[in-house]
């Protein structure tokens, strides 16, 4: 809706043949975006060839799970003068790379000159032309200016940054910080509670950051406290909800299959928990999520252990303790 309120034809590709119809014949996605009208510059299609071809942009929005398997099918499509962006948060399983990696691999395309859109962006509200901020970051600022330039309207604000691999980290690691929201929520804790989470969260996605090669300011942008804040404080938010209904004492697999959407974080706490003992980063929140989600850790004790940790310098493996 972005792109065509900014007067491009665009054109989405979906497998799903019933939700196509519906958006070239009731211009609508009642699943996902209930009562909104789309745009009628907005086409749908099942046809890789016919969504790409022509294109001077192509957006991926794939699940994190999907991405490779989706870009391998856009691949042959592809040319060098399409600016690309995604707009995905997560690592690959198994790999654990960031989707700009993936994507340059499958796409066969310059990694300097791939977009990435991250910040706090419910596609609920950007459907509502409700203001909304985000962040576009490319190693190449020339290919984040314009992809700022292509999408920037009244309501969508988009900044730059040239800090690709701290807006990836960031975007991915604080649906796992929403998570533990979620729970902190669903627990019954108050306030203190979920801002320690979301404050300690963000000193968990710099550290690991750092490892990888970001920009530690990038994480106080709209990347990093912007999302969390809206991530972990929004019921709009599925890894919010999805934590919550785990406090409840819901399995994994009941939460999953209720919410009927992807939960990023799941995922993605299994990748950082992997990805911190390939950079020898210490993640608690991480762990201890890992713990609940996948070893059927009780979420109070989990609590009650990030609690009891050993005493700690705030600023530990960010800056020197002076
Ligand atoms: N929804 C938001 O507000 C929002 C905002 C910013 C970023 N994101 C990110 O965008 C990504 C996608 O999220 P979403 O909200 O669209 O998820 P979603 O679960 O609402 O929709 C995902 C869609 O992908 C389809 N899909 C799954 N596997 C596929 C495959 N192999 N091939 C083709 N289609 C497949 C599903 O059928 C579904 O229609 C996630 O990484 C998410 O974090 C979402
Ligand atoms: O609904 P969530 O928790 O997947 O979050 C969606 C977006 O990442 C919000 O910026």
């Amino acid at each position: 809706t972005v792109l065509a309120d900014n007067g491009y034809d665009v054109h989405i590709w979906s497998r799903n043949e019933e939700q196509v119809n519906e958006i070239n014949e009731h211009h609508t996605n009642k699943r996902f975006l209930q009562e909104a009208v789309l745009p009628h510059n907005l086409k749908a299609t099942t046809d890789m060839e016919e969504a790409i071809t022509g294109a001077e942009l192509v957006l991926f929005v794939a699940t994190s799970a999907s991405m490779r398997e989706v870009a391998r099918k856009a691949s042959p499509y592809i040319t060098e003068s399409m600016l690309i962006i995604h707009a995905t948060k997560g690592f690959e399983t198994g790999t654990l790379k960031r989707m700009t990696t993936v994507l340059a691999e499958e796409l066969k395309t310059d990694p300097t000159r791939l977009v990435v859109l991250s910040g706090p962006s419910h596609a609920e509200e950007v459907v509502r032309r409700q203001p909304t901020t985000v962040v576009v970051a490319a190693e190449n600022m020339e290919a984040a200016e314009q992809a700022q330039d292509a999408l920037i309207t009244q309501s969508f604000r988009v900044y730059t940054n040239p800090d690709a691999i701290g807006v990836e980290v960031a975007g991915a690691i604080k649906n796992i910080i929403a998570l533990g929201a979620g729970l902190t929520d669903g627990l019954g804790f108050g306030d203190n509670a979920k801002s320690a989470l979301i404050t300690r969260g963000l000193s968990e996605i710099t550290r690991l950051g750092m490892a990888m090669g970001a920009n530690p300011l990038t994480f106080s942008g709209l990347a990093g406290v912007g999302d969390l804040i809206v991530t972990c404080t929004s019921t709009l938010s599925r890894n919010w909800r999805a934590g919550s209904m785990l406090a409840k004492g819901k399995s994994l697999d009941t939460v999953l299959a209720e919410m009927g959407m992807v939960v990023e974080g799941v995922r993605t706490t299994s990748a950082a928990h992997e990805l911190s003992q390939t950079y020898g980063v210490v993640m608690p929140i991480t762990e201890q999520l890992y713990k609940v989600l996948f070893e059927g850790k009780e979420p109070r004790k989990a609590a009650v252990d990030l609690m009891g940790r050993g005493r700690k310098h705030e600023m530990e493996d960010i800056a020197p303790i002076q």
